[in-house]
């Protein structure tokens, strides 16, 4: 193993200073943490005496000097005893300190040192703003809420009327009043049936609040995200994403189900019970409000630090699962390379800073129960105080004190219902913060404006002194200067080394980036017209593109080549689009044929890239765009491949505009014009043979291909 000088942290007792023994010393031996010993020159580590009893050397222990242990050495056990002392001194400071941390409002509830950096620049929601970005939702069935509200209304009047009543009936069967009590027990049933057939209405329609809530808020995430620009997705992952969708969706969604519909009911009852107690005796009354305000505070406090933890769970949440996905998807390099445990072990880092959070909020959730008990038992104790000395004197009876006590109880409930509820409300706030955040991205510009539409593309391409960078890399310019312009019935192909700007080039074409620099598209022409104006679906619609590594999604062979099509199309269309990239007979082969569910890893690369290639043949595109689309054929299908792609266009009789992008130069010698690019700029155009003539970049470029070969 090795280690670093950083390694070494030495400890030494202060008594150490003084010692002959050690400043004549040449050697020590120190006991690491990680269970070895190592023998080191002193010198470095102890320029001066004043450095042996530094306290910031922890985790290493002194164990002896010049190769004798400190434990049998006479000379040094006095040392050895120092150096005990100490450590006993450190440990009681250390457990002070621990325990000086776990109080309220100690360093170990702080939760903002430790994980600052995984708590994301996301705007603050308040309550109120998170209420009505819920409301817009939901506003379109506001009925729902308004029935589940009223049911509410109703359902808490008769539960707080519930004890009065019983109280009632049980003192006036005491009294021997037969009607009295008889009007008791007829109130008292017509109560708890009001109260039962409401609450049940009231569950039921804030559940179905709920549902239409969290459907919502998924659709216009989705929504919001699928409308992104490319760049977006160049920093987001696909594990923070989908967190954002599931979890943090759920946990939203339990405002109106929950924590609305909780805190409306007990804050209704609670003031109910307060109004009630203050009636019966205001000194009680005042004294159980004392009470409730002090869990109020408490409770207050608790909520906030409950957002604030909630906020964290969630980013963690969605950092864990960042990392799960990434190596599940890589599961196959991660088999390879044998590196399952350190994976097992960066996941397992996240869960245990999430296990972290988990048990600050079981211990601040502990803290608040023991507020409660503590505060509500006080309330029993003084109601009896108060109220038998009340009885005592006459200014109060035994119904009254009993219904008091009745509705002590209820309040102080309420109030710890209310708390409860709302430390989950700030939880689901807290939550929501990203999640609006990102329902709050506009679309990417493509997407904002309706552009021209023609009645036919012919398939002229320009790029007129392009230049660009990437956003995410602003400093770095991928594209120079580019002029290029094709025509239809051209087959275009560009060249050049890893890294040039190749697929750059495409990309633009595509529009799958939005230039920060918007002159860009405007130097982009298609049939004359720039980029920026022409609608974007439109042209997509006419533009086939097969990439470096098709991508397939999980459903059969048959909807995989229809996906995107544009025109209606039936299955003798699609099987003649296979058959045309050579793929049929390798689907047919398969045990259920086109209907064969597939996905990315169920086939080989060759025959996924037939597969895309079939799908852009369907879609009998005006501009074609393949982007090493045939690098995992073999050189025969390659060759027939490349002749139909060529070939005559289904409707127009005309050829398509094609754009080949190949490392393979030998596939590429046929085009009208190879184009060479080096650091992001064109270098050479022109045929293969012009090209060799030249004996430029692509001449090179070619002979170290056919040396490789040969
Ligand atoms: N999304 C991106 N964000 C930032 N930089 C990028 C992005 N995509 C590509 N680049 C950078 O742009 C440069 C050109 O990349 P491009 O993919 O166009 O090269 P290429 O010629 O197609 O390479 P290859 O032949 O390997 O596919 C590279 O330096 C690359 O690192």
């Amino acid at each position: 193993m090795a280690l670093t000088v950083c390694d070494l942290q030495p400890r030494f007792p202060p008594s150490l200073r003084h010692k002959q023994s050690l400043s004549n010393a040449r050697y020590v031996t120190f006991h690491f943490t990680l269970n070895r010993n190592l023998h080191l020159p002193l010198s470095p580590f102890l320029p001066t005496g004043s450095r042996l009893g530094d306290r910031r050397f922890h985790p290493v222990k002194f164990t002896s000097v010049d190769g004798l242990s400190i434990q049998n050495n006479p000379e040094h056990r006095e040392l050895q005893q120092a150096h005990q002392n100490e450590e006993l001194r450190e440990r009681l400071r250390s457990l002070f300190e621990t325990f000086r941390s776990i109080l309220p409002g100690g360093s170990w509830w702080n939760l903002s040192g430790e994980y600052v950096d995984v708590v994301t620049a996301s705007k603050p929601v308040t309550v109120w703003r998170a209420l009505r970005r819920m409301w817009q939702l939901v506003a379109n069935d506001r009925w729902v809420i308004f029935t589940a509200f009223s049911a509410l209304i109703l359902a808490a009047i008769s539960e707080i009327s519930i004890p009065h009543f019983l109280t009632a009936s049980v003192f006036s069967a005491q009294s021997g009043d037969v009607m009295v009590f008889r009007r008791n027990v007829f109130l008292l049933v017509l109560f708890c049936v009001v109260s039962g057939i409401c609450s049940g209405l009231r569950g039921c329609c804030f559940g179905i609040a709920n549902m239409i809530l969290v459907k919502r808020m998924r659709e216009t995430l989705y929504s919001a995200l699928l409308f992104q620009d490319i760049s977006f997705f160049d920093t987001a992952t696909v594990g923070e994403l989908t967190s954002r969708l599931g979890a943090d969706c759920q946990q939203v969604s339990r405002v109106i189900g929950n924590d609305l519909n909780l805190i409306s009911r007990n804050v209704l009852q609670a003031t109910g019970a307060l109004i009630y107690l203050l009636i019966l005796s205001w000194p009680l009354g005042l004294c159980t409000l004392a009470i409730c305000s002090a869990l109020a505070v408490i409770l207050l406090r608790y909520g906030q630090y409950q957002k604030k933890s909630a906020k964290l769970t969630q980013e963690l949440t969605a950092t864990a699962n960042e990392i799960a996905q990434e190596t599940i998807s890589l599961m196959r390099t991660v088999r390879v390379y044998g590196t399952e445990e350190l994976e097992l072990g960066r996941y397992k880092l996240w869960l245990e800073k999430l296990a972290s959070i988990s048990l600050r909020q079981s211990g601040a959730y502990g803290f608040w129960n023991l507020s409660f008990n503590t505060l509500y038992h006080s309330a029993q104790v003084v109601a009896v105080l108060i109220g038998g000395m009340s009885i005592l004197a006459g200014r109060l009876t035994a119904e009254q004190l009993t219904k008091f006590i009745l509705y002590g109880e209820w309040l102080i409930y309420s109030t710890w219902w209310v708390g409860d509820n709302i430390s989950s409300l700030m939880q689901s706030v807290g939550a929501s913060e990203k999640v609006f955040q990102l329902m709050d991205l506009m679309p990417s510009n493509q997407f904002i404006s309706e552009g021209l539409k023609f009645q036919r593309l012919t398939g002229n391409i320009d790029f007129m002194n392009v230049s660009f960078y990437y956003p995410s890399r602003a400093t770095v310019p991928v594209l120079q200067n580019v002029n290029l312009s094709m025509t239809p019935d051209e087959v275009v192909a560009i060249v050049g080394l890893s890294g040039s700007g190749k697929s750059t080039l495409v990309n633009l074409l595509l529009r799958l980036y939005e230039p920060t620099d918007e002159l860009v598209l405007l130097q982009i022409l298609i049939d004359g017209f720039p980029l920026k104006e022409l609608d974007i679906k439109w042209l997509r619609e006419r533009v086939g593109f097969v990439g470096q590594e098709p991508r397939l999604f999980r459903t059969d062979i048959s909807s995989n080549i229809k996906y995107g099509c544009p025109r209606d199309v039936q299955q003798e269309d699609v099987e003649l689009a296979a058959k045309e990239a050579f793929a049929h007979d390798f689907i047919t082969s398969l045990p259920n044929g086109y209907k064969t569910v597939v996905d990315d890893d169920l086939l080989s690369g060759g025959q996924k890239q037939r597969i895309a290639i079939a799908r852009a043949i369907l879609r009998d595109p005006v501009i074609l765009i393949l982007d090493e689309a045939t690098s995992a054929l073999d050189a025969e299908s390659e060759h027939n491949v490349k002749g139909v792609l060529r070939s005559v266009r289904n409707d127009s009789r005309t050829k398509r505009t094609v754009i080949v992008i190949a490392h393979r130069l030998s596939t590429i010698q046929a085009a009208d014009r190879i184009v060479v690019m080096e650091g992001g700029q064109i270098v050479e155009i022109g045929s293969h043979r012009e090209l060799l003539l030249k004996n430029g970049l692509y001449a090179r470029l070619t002979r170290i291909q056919a040396d490789a070969i040969a």
